[in-house]
């Protein structure tokens, strides 16, 4: 006997070599996908009827800091360095283990409202980070965000941290967690240090998560110092590879896009922080056509200010068409691709598609509304017309995070509540 049935659903697979079925069932047994069809001879306990509604592969993140949640809103209109320098770094400075945990649950929960089953982090006091995530029934792919500014005494404690995280926790949680290494950007980190991170992450065969040129200021920083831009930089000392996660990468020039897609770098684009930071506009549409895997991240919540992977999906979208002058590129099907198929390859996870053997992190969209009404296409309505509200079910993992629009796995009101009380503590904390 499985354990769930979905029936009556619109599936949208994302399966090359499926594509969508009008009205189909998705059959979960153990966690995962078992069968994908327009019908099925097996049982389950748990059957869910999804008539008028979408069942689609959950989104995928891949550039969070899912603690931010702290500061959403706390610190608007300003360009990044003040933003970062003044404002962000300060308060992080003052934040505990509570305050991230607690930050980590809002976030956890804003995700699986909007239809998020797994990101990609890198931040601070990360193993309450971990505890959030394996409280909450997500699946993440966990950093440390390391930086050196080239001290060599910080190089050796900021590496002994992120690999005594990457060790511990890779693999928990039901395999819902797994670590990287995350060096914090080039131009905050030595390339001694890069040097030695990358070498670590090979021996750890782990992944590793990095901001890369998302500003203007970096590129003439890393010009300044290396006489080469960041992608060649970090070319010169063999870091690139599939194994990274590059976010941003806005600066980049046509050689530089080559050099991406030849070493199968996986790139992150946060198009709603580069746009509110004003850090400028990614390339991806030149990305994707030299065959980089690209993906989309929202950032964390302080330059965003929410985690709605549809509003990132319908950005990204606009972005490119208005700057390129051209409507045919990112086109919604390739859109949706970004933030599935591609996103889930980034964190190496068996996720990202409906299809036997894959993951069960699954969505179901609610159809039933004027916005979405009526539906010709559905992928264009799940990039150009829904928002996250619209997500109604939410399961990862084969379990059920989210029924009907209410939260199964967590304790909505009281994370809510402690938000207020640990947000109200921190500020005073750091206006004393
Ligand atoms: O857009 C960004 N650019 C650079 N750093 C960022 C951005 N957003 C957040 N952080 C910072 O990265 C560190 C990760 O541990 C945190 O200090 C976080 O505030
Ligand atoms: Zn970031």
């Amino acid at each position: 006997m499985a354990d769930i049935i979905i029936k009556n659903a619109y599936v949208l697979t994302m399966d090359p070599d499926k594509g969508d079925i009008e009205s189909g069932v998705v059959v979960i047994e153990d966690g995962i996908i078992t069968e994908v069809g327009s019908s099925t001879e097996s049982t389950a306990e748990k059957i869910i009827d999804a008539r008028e509604g979408v069942v689609m592969p959950g989104l995928v993140n891949t550039h969070c800091h899912a603690g931010m949640t702290l500061f959403r809103g706390y610190a608007d209109d300003m360009p990044l360095k003040e933003w970062l320098e003044d404002h962000i770094w300060p308060a992080e400075a003052q934040a505990g283990d509570e305050d991230i945990y607690g930050g980590t649950l809002v976030a956890c929960l804003e995700m699986i409202r909007s239809g998020t089953t797994a990101f990609a982090d890198m931040y601070i006091h990360m193993d309450m980070v971990a505890q959030a995530v394996e409280e909450s029934g997500m699946r993440a792919a966990l950093s440390y965000g390391m930086l050196d500014f080239g001290d060599t005494e910080k190089a050796d404690a900021e590496l002994k941290k992120g690999t005594e995280f990457v060790r511990e926790w890779n693999g928990k949680a039901d395999g819902r967690i797994t670590t990287m290494y995350g060096p914090h950007a080039p131009n905050t980190c030595s390339r001694d240090f890069l040097i030695r991170v990358k070498e670590q992450a090979v021996r750890d065969n782990a992944g590793i998560h990095i901001h890369v040129l998302e500003t203007e200021a970096e590129l003439d920083h890393m010009k300044e110092n290396f006489g080469m831009c960041s992608i060649h930089f970090l070319k010169d000392i063999d870091f690139w590879g599939p194994d990274v996660l590059a976010a941003h990468c806005v600066w980049l020039s046509d050689g530089d896009i080559r050099i991406l897609a030849e070493h199968k770098v996986n790139i992150s684009h946060n198009v709603i922080s580069n746009m509110k930071l004003a850090s400028g506009i990614a390339p991806v549409a030149k990305l994707l056509s030299a065959g980089a895997n690209v993906t989309l991240g929202t950032d964390g919540c302080a330059s965003n200010n929410n985690l709605d992977m549809f509003e990132e999906m319908k950005t990204a979208a606009l972005l490119q068409k208005v700057s390129t002058m051209d409507p045919t590129v990112l086109p919604a099907s390739q859109v949706l691709e970004m933030a599935t198929v591609n996103g889930a390859k980034a964190l190496s996870i068996n996720s990202g598609m409906l299809k036997e053997g894959y993951n069960a992190d699954i969505i179901i969209v609610d159809m039933k509304q004027p916005h979405l009404s009526p539906a010709y296409d559905i992928a264009s309505h799940m990039v150009y017309a829904a928002n996250g509200k619209d997500v109604k079910t939410t399961i990862v993992n084969g379990k059920i995070l989210m029924e009907d629009h209410e939260i199964t796995c967590l304790d909505e009101q009281s994370i809510l509540e402690r938000m207020k009380r640990i947000s109200k503590n921190l500020v005073s904390r750091i206006n004393s």
